[in-house]
This record gives structure tokens, sequence and C-alpha cells, in this order.
């Protein structure tokens, strides 16, 4: 599921046309019909199409055109639908056109019985900010959505206001129930202030050759992108078939961390986890986790930083990489000088060896704190690794940077610096960006505040590090990764709400999610659902 600028979408549309000969008109019947299709099939379970009184706002452009459609869908299928055309005032209940004087009282009374409003006002042409006039029509279905909360606003194609390349929203939108948006989501949705007037989303078919999307770069993370990538569990298999991780994390001050990711990564279905520890800390996590094994480090030196140590910290662990498929650095090891020196010769190590005998890399947290305070600390890195930095870690990355939760500048900047530092770079946030050096692009939809908790992040680098371990290509590792660990958010907070969720509540739950996956019935292209 690609998504799309406006201008992505406007020269899909002209191709459209050029190669197939598909003119707006088709197009728009198609997306009327799937909006219709997409909107019965959602209804509430205590709302039949017979008798649903659904109030539609018709724009002047091809939006309105969509709603139009769509309007004549739901008639046939048995709905009461009026029609309030902003541009020419006028409205119709079933099919009557109503008297001039009487618009305004008949349209009130409308409003107060409607079931649903149809925000088919503007789409993507949308070029100058709201006129009063249109504002005042929307606030009126905001006013009366406070009296009667379960007057429900589905959006078609997005919300009206909503800029769908920046994520801007102009004061006047209305916040949709849910949008069905057609052919493909806009990239604005996945940025702030937008993605919180979209409501569930839905994706409506205009009938697109698939073909035609071959040069976007930006895809959605979906059930059916993560179900390509999800690792095989052949009958015939041992735990080497699903690969080793070794874990340096943790340190006394934050044991947890290694716990959470340890126990993450064996969540996510990897064959074996290690631990590299100290002596001193061996008892603590083999009291906690039963299933790990254990590579013991020498102790940190209390006072002096010193390299021979750190080398000997490094070589103790190094020495047992050879059969690991990926190795998770950083969170919780604190940011002493020992361990700074310990991660850079450990970086030099796996620098040495040749890519196919070298684990797989994953940096988070500490780790990159660490190589953060150090200039161009990209080129220590080996080819094919993944960094897992949020906003605050991403900032200190980039020189002291101050990064947004959300916006359209994080992408750019997502995309120029996994470039420059040649990394898998995941960008965590409300919708978490995972980027190639080339610029491939996949975004979350899934936001989730469940998941600003301490822990989380731990959690995922553990199941980016599990999925390595099964032998996934880092992106698509990272991708998995992201977008499991908000499925499992989003099982504990439909029971827990949308606080009080402790990061260890989502390892019960990495494979449920995945098993949900494999089995969710799903065809790419057809109408998909992201909450
Ligand atoms: N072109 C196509 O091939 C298809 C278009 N589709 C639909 O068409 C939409 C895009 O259609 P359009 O390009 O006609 O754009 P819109 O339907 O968004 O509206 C453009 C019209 O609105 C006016 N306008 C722009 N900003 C305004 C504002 N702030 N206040 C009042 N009027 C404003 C413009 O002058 C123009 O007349 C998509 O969002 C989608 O819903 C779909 O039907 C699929 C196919
Ligand atoms: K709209």
């Amino acid at each position: 599921m690609h998504i799309v600028t406006v201008a992505e979408m406007r020269e899909l549309e002209a191709q459209a046309e050029h190669q197939y000969g598909l003119t707006s008109p088709i197009l728009m019947r198609h997306a009327g019909q799937s909006a219709a299709d997409i909107f019965m099939a959602q209804l509430l379970p205590h709302h039949s199409i017979n008798d649903l009184e659904v109030l539609f706002l018709i724009g002047p452009g091809n939006n309105g055109g969509d709603g139009m459609i769509m309007a004549d869908n739901l008639a046939r299928a048995g709905a009461l639908v009026s029609l309030y055309t902003w541009k020419t005032h006028e409205l119709t209940i079933r099919g009557q056109p109503i008297a001039e004087q009487q618009i305004d009282k008949e349209l009130t009374s409308g409003l107060q019985s409607a079931d649903y409003v149809i925000d088919a006002l503007l789409g993507t042409g949308t070029s100058r900010p709201l006129n009063e006039d249109m504002r005042a029509l929307l606030a009126r279905v905001e006013g009366e959505r406070k009296q009667r909360p379960d007057l429900r606003v589905v959006a078609i194609d997005q919300p009206t206001g909503v800029h769908t390349d920046s994520g801007e929203v102009d004061p006047g939108t209305l916040r949709a129930d849910m949008t069905i948006t057609l052919a493909c989501p806009k990239i604005g949705f996945f940025f702030f202030p937008a993605r919180d007037f979209i409501g569930e989303l839905h994706v409506g078919s205009i009938a697109l050759p698939p073909t035609l999307e071959h040069n976007l770069s930006t895809e959605m993370l979906n059930t059916g992108l993560c179900r390509a990538s999800l690792p095989k569990r052949p009958l015939n298999s041992n735990k080497g078939t699903f690969g080793k991780v070794m874990l340096f994390c943790g340190s006394q001050p934050y044991p947890g961390s290694a716990y959470l990711a340890g126990s993450s990564a064996a969540r996510a279905g990897a064959g074996l986890i290690t631990l590299a520890v100290t002596e001193k800390m061996l008892p603590t996590y083999a009291s906690s986790f039963h299933e790990a094994t254990f590579a013991i480090l020498p102790e940190e030196p209390k006072s002096e930083i010193s390299r021979g140590q750190a080398h000997d910290r490094a070589q103790a662990l190094t020495e047992h990489l050879p059969g690991y498929r990926a190795l998770l650095m950083g969170p919780g090891l604190g940011q002493s000088p020992e361990t700074r020196e310990t991660i850079l010769q450990v970086l030099e190590d796996l620098r040495n060896q040749p890519p196919n005998k070298r684990p797989r890399l994953i940096i988070d947290a500490d780790g990159l704190n660490n190589l953060s305070a150090l200039e161009h600390w990209w080129t220590l890195l080996p080819e094919g690794t993944v960094i897992t930095p949020h906003p605050g870690e991403m900032g200190r990355l980039c020189d002291s940077l101050k990064v947004s939760g959300g916006s359209i500048d994080r992408l750019q900047l997502a995309r120029e610096k996994a470039r420059e530092w040649n990394v898998i770079l995941v960008l965590k946030g409300a919708c978490t960006l995972v980027v190639s050096p080339l610029g491939e692009t996949r975004i979350n939809w899934k936001a989730n505040p469940a998941l600003a908790t301490a822990g989380t992040g731990d959690v995922l680098a553990g199941m980016i590090a599990g999925f390595l371990a099964q032998g996934l290509i880092p992106f698509d590792a990272a991708s998995l990764g992201v977008y499991l660990h908000s499925c499992a958010a989003e099982r504990v907070s439909s029971e827990l709400g949308d606080a009080g969720l402790l990061a260890s509540d989502l390892l019960p739950q990495i494979p449920r999610v995945m098993r949900d996956i494999l089995h969710t019935s799903f065809e790419e292209g057809s109408d998909i659902t992201e909450r």
C-alpha cells in the first residue's frame, strides 16, 4: 500500500488516463462505489442501511463528485439521503429539491436527524484556506455533534481543510470519525496535527492498475506487507534454524533493558538469546530470565578509563559472536567512558569481519547516545546497521538538532540522514518511520499513546534483533518489528486503554500478533482498514 503526495496522486491519475484510458469520470465512479461499499461494511452493528439518515456535504470539485456517486449508491441501497451542495446552496432530501426559502431550516433539521454526515466538500484540489462560509457550514456540523456525540462524520478522500502534503489543518476542519481515502493514503495523514483528524482510515479503490505505482517509494506498514516478510516456521526446525541473538545491553542501574530486549527477541521467534553481562550482574539476570544463556564479560574498572580493559571486554564479547546472526547493542548500557570505548572496539571488530560472517547489528538507546558524542560516528558502523533513535536521540545524533515528534520535516530529515549515515533508520514517534539508505520509506499508521512509557523501546529493539536473527534483511526486520510492536500495543490497550501499559505487557502479545497476521485474510489492493 503506497503513500502519496498530491503531486504523485495527480500523476497516477494522469497516467491512468494516458496509458489505460481511465478518465476522471470512470475513476470517480469506482471511487464513489468503493466509498459506499466501505461505508456500508463499516456501519455500526445497530445500524442497518435501511432508514439510515445520511447527509452529504457536496463540494465544487471531484471530491464532491465522489460524494454524489456514493450518495446515489447509498440511496439505491435503501438509505435516506440528503444532499447539500455548498457552492449553490441547494438541498435535496430523498431526491426532492427543497425550495430556496426552506433550505436553512431544512438543513438544520436534516442535521438534527442525521446518523452520518459525509464530508465530500474538498479533497486534494484544496488550494487555499477554507473561506468563512465553508467554515460556518462545518461549524454547524460540529455544533450538532457536541449536542449529539453519536452523530458520525465520514470524510471522503480526506477531511476538508487538511493539507494532504504537510499535515497542517485549517482551523475550520471537522475531525472525522472515519476517512475513506481513495487509491492511496496521503502523506500528510501521517503527520500532526492531521493525524488526529483522520479517525479510522480506510482505503477505497479507484481501480488504478497496480503497475502505475512502481515508481512510488513510500509505503504504509500494514498486514499484507508484514505478512510477506514474516519468517517461515518449517516443521523440520531446531533452535539453530531461527538464529541466535547476542545482547550487549543493561547495566547495574538499568538491568531491565536487557531482560525486555532479550525476551522480546525470543518472543519474536529467535532460537537462542545470549546476554553479555559481567559476573556481578549474572545472578540478577539468571534468576529472572531462565531461557537466556550468558557470555561473561570482565567487570568495568571503577576509576580510570583503560583502553586495555575495554579491549578485553570487547574481545570477550566478540569471541562469542561466531554463529550469532544478530547483535543488539545499547539499551540500558549507560554512558561511562569505558562502555563507549567497549562499543568502539566491538564496532571495529565487526568492521574487520567479512559481511557474511558477522552478525547483523542493531544499535539503540545508550548505544546511540555513546556514539553521538563522536565526530562522524556513522563511519564506524558496519554496512547494513539498523539504528532506532527516538526524537531526543535523533537530535543528539544530528549535532543537537531539535527533532519534532511528527511533522514533514521529520520525514525529510530521516531520508537525508539514512542516506548520509548509510543506515536503516527507524525514527520512532507517534507514526514511526523506517527509512533505508536508498530512501525507501515505510510509515506506521498505528499511533498509540499507551506506548509512551519506559521500556517499550527496548522491546522494539529486541524484536528487530529477533527478526534479524531469523534471516530477514535489515529493512524488513525493522519494518516488521515496528508494525508488530504497534499491533501488540493495540492488543494491550484494547483491554487497558491508553494509559498504564507496562513494556513487559507487550511480550506475550508478540507471538499472538504474528499468529493473527498470518491468519487474517488480506488482499493487496482491496479495501484496507487501519485504525
Ligand atoms: N481526478 C481524478 O481522476 C480523481 C479524483 N478524485 C477525487 O477528486 C478529488 C480531487 O478533485 P479536484 O481536483 O476537483 O479537487 P477538489 O474536489 O478538492 O476541489 C477543487 C475545487 O475546489 C475549489 N477550492 C479549492 N480550495 C478551496 C477552498 N479553500 N474553499 C473553497 N473552494 C476551494 C477549487 O477552486 C476547485 O473548484 C480527490 O480528493 C478525490 O476525492 C477521485 O474521484 C478519483 C479520481
Ligand atoms: K472531503
